[in-house]
């Protein structure tokens, strides 16, 4: 079985040429004529990418499948146009042992739509109080690569640095949900204007702030790998820009999310808890400088921080509701909007943040790959021209909590291939 993809414009570059896959990886590409068995697929001059792949993103399984489900989200993976997602740690039971890990793996094989990797806790049950078993998980069948208590920070600077030199022997990076507790005690929305206009206490943004520049330092001292999760604040960009310049880069990575890229808390005047999220909505101001730092290269990819919510977690009062929001589907096209449409990156730029940068961060081998014969066929396919309306109803995940209700978008996700099988076309899942 072979596929043609005929007449697409690699990285959106130079003339449209047809790309022949077969047994799962890239067979041909130039000027070719399709086998006789072959399944063609008209490209009409869309772009064609590597396949996209998320450092961050919560499946709910196990524990809350009645938000997301790893088959679920594994759908909103592929029409997102991701060959590859990171599923955090934060599940019930929390994944700080072999066994949860190896389950999530294995449930992620079974679907086979996207390469599920999970990420193991950092500290048993995301408590932050003793360090999870690393190795076991590292070398067990999933072979965890990334460990994080997301949702949590690993606040305890002797605990953290443990986890950090820990990791190096194990190859391994500990990625960062950075935020101070105790400047975060009852914190609902960014501290500013808006906040305080609404009545909501604030998230000061030295609460990530003074994580991160702890982490880089601990990080550099321990020779160690760190991944900065979710960078919200302008400050943010400015430690890492500093960290880096510092020291031999690869050292110190970052991710930023769609929806800090887009959107602000001048949302929030809808008191919709929609809205909420961690860290919070920031100012347009910070949503400026995120954008700069990602097309400079000092916060090295975009992740999505896909948290499914049940309705009862989310349409409630502010207080009482989740934060987090859907990010699978609309990723692509938050970043189109946000970074190609204003002339920050072009698709090149978008393999390489959506793509490649995460693959080498989480050291994942065949995927964020040259689109080159002999390669894996790992591949999105992306209509730039095309603009979609967001029903969050219509979405693949069982959660409903996107941000982008209503919202016209551009950027469409066509194809999504994974080793050469197609896991989404036209919007459905194959
Ligand atoms: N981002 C969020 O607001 N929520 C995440 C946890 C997290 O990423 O910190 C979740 O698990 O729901
Ligand atoms: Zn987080
Ligand atoms: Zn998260």
């Amino acid at each position: 079985m072979s596929l043609l993809i005929r007449g697409a414009r690699l990285y959106g570059e130079g003339e449209p040429v047809d790309v022949l896959v077969a047994d799962g990886v890239i067979a041909e590409i130039g000027s070719v004529r399709a086998p006789e068995d072959a399944e063609v697929v008209e490209a009409r001059g869309q772009v064609l990418l590597p396949g996209f792949v998320d450092l961050h993103t919560h499946l709910r399984e196990p524990g809350r499948e009645d938000a997301e489900t790893i088959e679920t989200g594994s759908a909103a993976a592929a029409l997102g146009g991701y060959t590859a997602v990171f599923a955090m740690a934060n599940t019930d039971p929390v994944a700080d042992n072999a066994v949860v890990v190896e389950h999530v793996w294995r449930r992620g094989r079974e679907t086979g739509l996207v390469d599920v990797h999970p990420v193991g806790a950092v500290t048993v049950g995301l408590k932050g109080e003793k360090l999870a078993e690393l190795g076991t998980m590292a070398k067990s069948a999933a072979g965890v690569r990334m460990f994080s208590d997301d949702g949590h920070c690993v606040a305890d600077p002797l605990l953290m640095r443990r986890a950090l030199e820990y990791s190096t022997a194990l190859d391994v990076v500990i990625a960062q949900h950075a935020e101070e507790p105790r400047l975060t005690v009852g914190a609902q929305a960014h501290e500013g204007e808006t906040a305080s206009r609404l009545g909501y206490a604030g998230w000061p943004a030295s609460a990530e702030e003074s994580i991160v520049a702890r982490d880089c330092l601990l990080a550099e001292h321990a020779r160690a790998r760190l991944h900065v999760c979710h960078v919200s604040t302008k400050g943010t960009a400015d430690v890492l820009r500093w960290a880096k310049n510092r020291q031999s880069t690869g050292v110190i990575s970052a991710e930023v999310t769609p929806h800090h890229l887009l959107l602000t808390d001048e949302r929030l005047s809808t008191y919709d808890p929609v809205n909420k999220v961690n860290p919070p909505l920031r100012t347009a101001s910070d949503a400026a400088h995120l954008r700069a730092a990602l097309a400079e290269g000092v916060i090295d990819c975009v992740a999505t921080d896909h948290a499914p919510h049940a309705v009862q977690d989310k349409d409630c009062e502010w207080a009482a509701a989740r934060p987090g929001m859907l990010g699978l589907q609309t990723a692509l096209s938050v970043v189109t909007e946000t970074m190609v449409r204003t002339g920050l990156l072009d698709w090149r730029g978008v393999a390489r943040v959506m793509s490649e940068r995460p693959a080498e961060i989480a050291g994942l081998a065949d995927h964020g790959r040259p689109i080159v014969a002999g390669e894996p066929a790992n591949l999105t396919l992306v209509d730039p021209d095309a603009e979609w309306t967001v029903r969050g109803a219509e979405l693949a995940s069982l959660a409903t909590n996107t941000p982008y209700e209503g919202m016209r978008l551009p950027g469409v996700v066509t194809l999504t291939l994974l080793r050469g099988q197609i896991t989404a076309r036209e919007g459905k899942i194959v």
